[in-house]
């Protein structure tokens, strides 16, 4: 890979190792001045998926805009939805450098920090519906990040895990409802279970077990850790929940964030890149690190880490998050 490109990939939070099926390309967006503000070159990294997102199609059909409703929904009238990952702040088990797995601990305060840095950075970016692990940290990431979020939306969590805890948090009033922003809790998106490994320190079990078995623990998809999960059994279920449940509300036009973790979040994106076996050992997850995916005639277009909300580049990412970007600049401070 060259150097530049590996440089880009970093400056954007996205280590990808990977050094011949990672291709850079330059790509030239040239939008409506007039609606958009921008005429910018927007870098991406594509691996096997075709930009198709940038069509006269959709630039005319995200013109039909209505004036009145701010709903990102309402917004992206093309065809074209965004899926921001994100993996959650630092935990106090990061910190201290614990295998963590799925026990179930808070985030630090560097993590909050991180949170709400990740927070600004999608801040023009839409979210109708988040998706979370049922993990305290993922949680908190995605709270923490929607109190920067400029849509002013109040996420509010759907319990699911009883009839009775779903009528209890139901909301009755239209308005209320409209004002929020559904968080669904799943299981499928916890971290990897890293059975007997969990709450013991990670360079002491290299030092003691040797750094090559280890190495393969965390990295490898086939190894799976003592009573533990492989990457490639998280991915069974963080994939097959993928497909079920996010995928679909993608099609049916919802724009969507999903907080959780590094090894259920390596999974999707193996998935979502095509990526081999051999491919996702390189790849590292940051905590903290919105990445972006533009959704559009069934196929992911990865369009990498927005950068800051005051950066204009972030917004000529397609011509559907300009729009949406210039509504929430029309909102009522
Ligand atoms: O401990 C864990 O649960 C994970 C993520 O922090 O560790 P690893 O770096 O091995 O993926």
């Amino acid at each position: 890979m060259a150097t530049n490109t590996f440089h880009h990939i970093q400056a954007n939070g996205w280590h990808a190792n990977s050094n011949h099926h990672t291709k850079l390309r330059k790509i030239s967006v040239n939008m409506s001045s007039e609606a958009i503000g921008v005429h910018r070159q927007v870098y991406g990294t594509l691996k096997f998926s075709p930009i198709g997102a940038l069509t006269t199609q959709s630039l005319a059909d995200t013109l039909q805009l209505p004036s009145k409703n701010y709903s990102s929904e309402s917004l992206i009238t093309s065809n074209e939805t965004v899926l921001t990952l994100l993996r959650h702040g630092e935990s106090m088990w990061n910190e201290k450098n614990l295998f963590t797995g799925c026990v179930d601990v808070p985030l630090t305060q560097k993590g909050i920090e991180e949170a709400i840095e990740a927070g600004k950075r999608i801040s023009n970016i839409p979210v109708d519906v988040i998706y979370t692990s049922s993990l305290l940290r993922a949680q908190m990431t995605a709270a923490i990040a929607m109190t920067q979020h400029r849509c002013k939306k109040v996420p509010a969590v759907l319990h699911n895990e009883s009839e009775q805890a779903r009528t209890w948090s139901e909301i009755h009033s239209e308005e209320a409802r409209e004002q929020s922003i559904s968080v669904i809790t799943s299981w499928q998106l916890n971290e990897r279970m890293y059975g007997d490994l969990q709450g013991f320190n990670k360079q002491e079990t290299a030092e003691k077990l040797g750094k090559e078995l280890v190495h393969a623990w965390r990295r490898t998809y086939h190894s799976p850790p003592p009573n533990g999960e492989s990457l490639e059994m998280c991915s069974q279920r963080a994939v097959a929940y993928f497909r079920d449940e996010i995928e679909p509300q993608l099609l049916s036009g919802k724009n969507l964030l999903v907080t959780a973790h590094a090894n259920s979040l390596r999974s999707i994106i193996m998935y979502l890149d095509r990526l081999t076996a051999e491919e996702v050992i390189n790849l590292e997850m940051l905590t903290g690190i919105p990445m972006l995916y533009v959704f559009e005639g069934g196929k992911f277009i990865r369009r990498g880490s927005p950068v800051a909300p005051t950066e204009a580049g972030v917004y000529a990412y397609t011509t559907s998050l300009a729009f949406y970007r210039q509504k929430l600049d029309q909102m009522p401070a």
